[in-house]
């Protein structure tokens, strides 16, 4: 199957590259082509005049299912949101329900832009299901809560995941180790899980740092901040770590980040709602620190739009320096995509516009009034677009959008569903 994308403006996101006019080829899953001009045969043609053609958003840090949640108690802080609210939530929660919830943030992210995500949950095979259904690109993980004794039936179900779905879905499903976060992984369980995850070559997905609390508990407990207690579990001495938040870090701190493997999710909407604080997001990529977006589960985000995130990741770090020029345009877009690609460890296949890479892309509809003129495209992109300016989506070399349209999600059936289930989970809490 070819697809010519004909006449449209093309942001690839390589370093070296600025945006031109041209033609886009994807031949099966990949780009075949990109050019000024090009004049092959296809057996599909979009009209690409007036849109923007640039890399699939790339989300970071998520808990999809966690959608059917959302608007349920806001306002709260993180951990008596958590301990309160979600934890008891998730107890009621089947796994149909986590499919559903899955698809319904799937639904939304192929909407507004997103082609690859990073997932961290319970019932990863109904997750990795929905994955393979909708045709997105997604990396998973089942998160590791030891504050109890399972007999380990956590841990089985992290490594069945690895086992049933690493590589496949055509290649879009890889898997990670989630330990949850400092303050519930326990100094041995934690060496467990970073031992496997080197044996078994796995990348390692966990919160740190996120509230102030978080520091005080683990100070409490280990007389280390949560950075240091990481660190000397070994967790940044061979792995590729993905990091989600990273808000509270003083400077000894990202020096035990600096060097490491993978990098950083920062989640400035979910930080901002649950008054987390501001992540040192500039200082931590001053020391070549590789910092990526992620919205976090709509439980507490509410949106999983990652043109809100690109929005407020640079106006938050603008506020903070009290400086304009700090995370440009530019720079927060290449955050957005190919850094969000590295910390994925799929940026050989995603995360730039290139020949040979994965056709996972996304254009964007400029005839708008709030998208006119055009001086910069890159500026547009950042302090303009939202994720409804989004008409089509291609993962794969797959359109899951086009003119607005989901093609692998039937929304009606979807919005019966959630709205029955996400009654019943919150019922009596
Ligand atoms: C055990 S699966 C993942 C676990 O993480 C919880 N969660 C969702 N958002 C956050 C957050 O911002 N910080 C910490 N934990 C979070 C989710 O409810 C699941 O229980
Ligand atoms: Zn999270």
């Amino acid at each position: 199957m070819k697809t010519l994308i004909e006449n449209v403006v093309i942001v690839t996101m390589k370093e070296e590259d600025r945006p031109y006019r041209g033609d886009i080829l994807i031949e099966g899953d990949v780009i075949k082509a990109l050019s000024p001009h090009l004049t092959d045969e296809a057996d599909e043609r979009i009209d690409g005049d007036g849109m923007v053609a640039m890399p699939g958003l790339v989300n970071a840090h998520q808990h999809t299912p966690m959608s059917l949640l959302k608007g349920f108690s806001d306002d709260l802080k993180l951990m008596d949101w958590l301990n309160e609210k979600m934890l008891p939530a998730e107890a009621n929660m089947t796994p149909e329900d986590i499919y559903w919830g899955a698809k319904l943030s799937m639904a939304e992210m192929i909407r507004s832009g997103t082609t690859s995500f990073a997932d961290m949950y319970i019932h990863m095979n109904e997750i990795a299901t929905a994955v393979a259904e909708t045709g997105m690109r997604a990396s998973l993980t089942r998160g590791l809560v030891f504050l109890e004794n399972d007999g380990g039936r956590r841990m089985e179900e992290a490594l069945d995941l690895v086992e049933r779905w690493n590589g496949r879905a055509d290649g879009r499903i890889t898997t990670m180790l989630g330990p949850h976060a400092p303050y519930t992984c326990p100094p041995d369980p934690l060496r467990r899980v970073i031992k496997l995850a080197e044996e078994m070559n796995l990348p390692v997905h966990i919160h740190l740092a996120e509230t102030k609390e978080e520091v005080m508990v683990i100070r409490e407990k280990y007389n280390e901040t949560p950075a240091e207690y990481l660190y000397h579990a070994g967790l940044f001495e061979r792995l590729h770590v993905l990091l989600a938040h990273s808000v509270h870090l003083n400077r000894r701190d990202i020096g035990y980040l600096k060097g490491m493997r993978g990098g950083v999710s920062h989640n400035p909407v979910s930080n901002l709602k649950l008054g987390c604080g501001i992540a040192p997001v500039v200082d931590m990529i001053n020391q070549g620190i590789i910092v990526g977006l992620g919205t976090d589960g709509s439980g507490s985000a509410t949106t999983i739009d990652m043109f809100e995130e690109i929005k407020a990741a640079t106006w938050l770090q603008k506020l903070d320096y009290g400086d304009p020029s700090v995370l440009p345009a530019r720079q927060v877009l290449r955050m957005a995509t190919i850094e969000g690609a590295k910390l994925l460890n799929i940026d050989h296949q995603a995360g730039t516009l290139e020949v040979g890479k994965k056709a996972d892309l996304i254009l964007i509809d400029m005839k708008k009034p709030h998208l006119q003129p055009i001086h910069q495209v890159e500026s547009l992109l950042v302090y303009g677009v939202n994720g409804a300016d989004v008409d089509t989506t291609i993962v794969n070399g797959k359109v899951l959008m086009r003119n607005r349209k989901l093609l692998t999600i039937n929304e009606e059936e979807l919005f019966k569903q959630v709205s029955v289930r996400a009654q019943r989970i919150v019922e009596n809490i």
